[in-house]
């Protein structure tokens, strides 16, 4: 499928949330209804729901697949034998330790050995609970080969795949998509799919949404464009295969347990579809960022890239943030991100060039965690560096640089592998322990001095 792949230029639909059609033979779909008695081709009409039945209108997603043979033409799921194990989708004290420390981890290494994109999944992270429909995970990838004659299905969950290195064919049932590092892949809950790595090694991140889907945020005062464009969401088109593929095997990710099931063609047999319910990507060079542009430091919210709501107005299962390029403008303002301990957790990634809080030890393939009030902010260089710069530095660009956050308002429990992991950095905290005191009883600003006195002296 490699070798197909790099000849084609892929053809894909635009817009966040359309309603898409695509039939890879012309007359595939039908045709004022989507359960004909018989189908164009004599194709299997299926639907794929990824909210319930009655879910409101403007929530509702689903999509019809007309596809060679329906899904549930396989041998029944058996455990997948050998499992690492290394998947959670639902995290208590017995699978997973709670800490407020500070933590980081230097990239992870790709293995030598063959590895998949499904053997090479692992959780760092998660709080909640798939069965419950309410929570998320972390996970990170490190994978050499592509998946032969297997397809991933994720039951739990929606996935947003962030690569860090290496590109990621994905043939999915609704067509291919091309991810590059820089852009960001969304496999919605139950669409199976498979990873092609045509570049061979490769790593990246994954947030993992239990019982709720991505959208876009609101941009409320910023108005009717900016951030992520709906246009720049681009979603596959129709493309299918024939034929028998004896010992095909779709690996099932069910409650964090991986199950086998055979069949003798391949998934990717849909011939043509319809609805709202997809998987997509998007391009993070095309975000258009927003910012203060006289003083201050905007929260990180106003760079999200997509959201994943709560019921709870302005609450998120999971905000993706992103911290692209972009000038740095404000006058008398400490630039960098503010120290700061917030009420939601910020699990962080780097997919390529330098982040603007830490001057050393936060490396492109790396990841960082600050749960709950957990403090943390700009190391030692970085804040010595900024003061040195002093209070007018005129405009500065960030340059070749894409950070991102998941930030989630569940406190995230760390799972013990990621926790004994060689790549922790145990000397994390020491990047704030050289932070010493500049205070002074001397206000340099005399002008309000009068209202700073404390016990006949100046507090600044
Ligand atoms: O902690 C971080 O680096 C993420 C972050 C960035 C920022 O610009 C402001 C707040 C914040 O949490
Ligand atoms: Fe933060």
């Amino acid at each position: 499928m490699g070798d197909e792949n790099s000849l084609e230029e892929l053809s894909y639909q635009s817009g966040y949330g359309n309603s898409f059609s695509s039939e890879a033979l012309a007359g595939a779909l039908p045709h004022g209804q989507n359960s004909p008695l018989l189908c164009p081709y004599s194709l299997y009409a299926e639907q794929i729901s990824g909210t319930s039945f009655t879910s409101p209108r403007k929530l509702n997603l689903r999509s019809w697949l007309y596809r060679i043979k329906p899904s549930v033409t396989h041998e029944p799921f058996k455990p997948r034998v050998p499992s690492h194990g290394k998947l959670l989708s639902e995290f208590d004290r017995s699978n997973s330790s709670a800490t407020p420390t500070q933590l980081r981890w230097k990239p992870v290494e790709i293995p030598d050995s063959p590895t998949d994109f499904v053997d090479g999944l692992f959780t760092v992270c998660g709080a909640g609970s798939s069965f419950l429909r309410h929570g998320f995970a972390v996970h990170m990838y490190t994978a050499n080969k592509s998946m032969d004659n297997c397809a991933f299905c994720n039951a739990d969950g929606d996935f947003l795949i962030v690569p860090q290195k290496g590109r990621l064919w994905i043939t999915t049932e609704c067509g291919k998509l091309q991810v590059s590092p820089g852009e960001v892949a969304i496999l919605p809950q139950g669409f199976r799919f498979a990873v092609d790595l045509p570049d061979g090694p490769s790593r990246g991140y994954v947030a993992e949404i239990f019982g709720a889907h991505f959208q876009l945020p609101d941009l409320g005062p910023i108005g009717a464009n900016g951030l992520a464009a709906p246009r720049d969401f681009l979603a596959p088109t129709a493309w299918f295969e024939d034929g028998r593929r004896p010992g095909y095997t779709i690996v099932q990710k069910f409650g964090g347990e991986l199950f086998t099931a055979k069949q003798d063609f391949s998934p990717f047999n849909v011939v043509a579809w319809h609805g709202n319910h997809v998987p997509y990507k998007y391009d993070l060079s095309k975000f258009c960022p927003y910012n203060t542009v006289l003083v201050d430091h905007s929260d990180p919210s106003i760079n999200t890239v997509l959201t994943a709501p709560t019921d709870k107005p302005g609450v998120a299962l999971l905000d993706f943030v992103v911290f692209p390029p972009r000038w740095l403008v404000a006058e008398h303002t400490f630039r960098p991100p503010y120290y700061h301990r917030n009420c939601m957790s910020e699990f962080m990634g780097l997919i390529y060039g330098g982040y603007e809080a830490k001057a050393d030890g936060f490396l492109p393939g790396g990841s960082s965690l600050h749960s709950c009030m957990t403090p943390h902010g700009p190391d030692t260089k970085t804040y010595e560096a900024t003061i040195a710069r002093g209070n007018e530095p005129g405009p500065f660009r960030i340059k070749d640089t894409m950070a991102f956050m998941f930030e989630s308002c569940l406190m995230p429990r760390v799972c013990a592998w990621a926790l004994e992991s060689p790549f922790m950095d145990h000397d994390y905290y020491q990047c704030w322990i050289g932070l010493r005191s500049h205070f002074t009883w001397e206000s340099r600003n005399a002008t309000s001095k009068d209202d700073n006195e404390v016990d006949g002296k100046t507090a600044k």
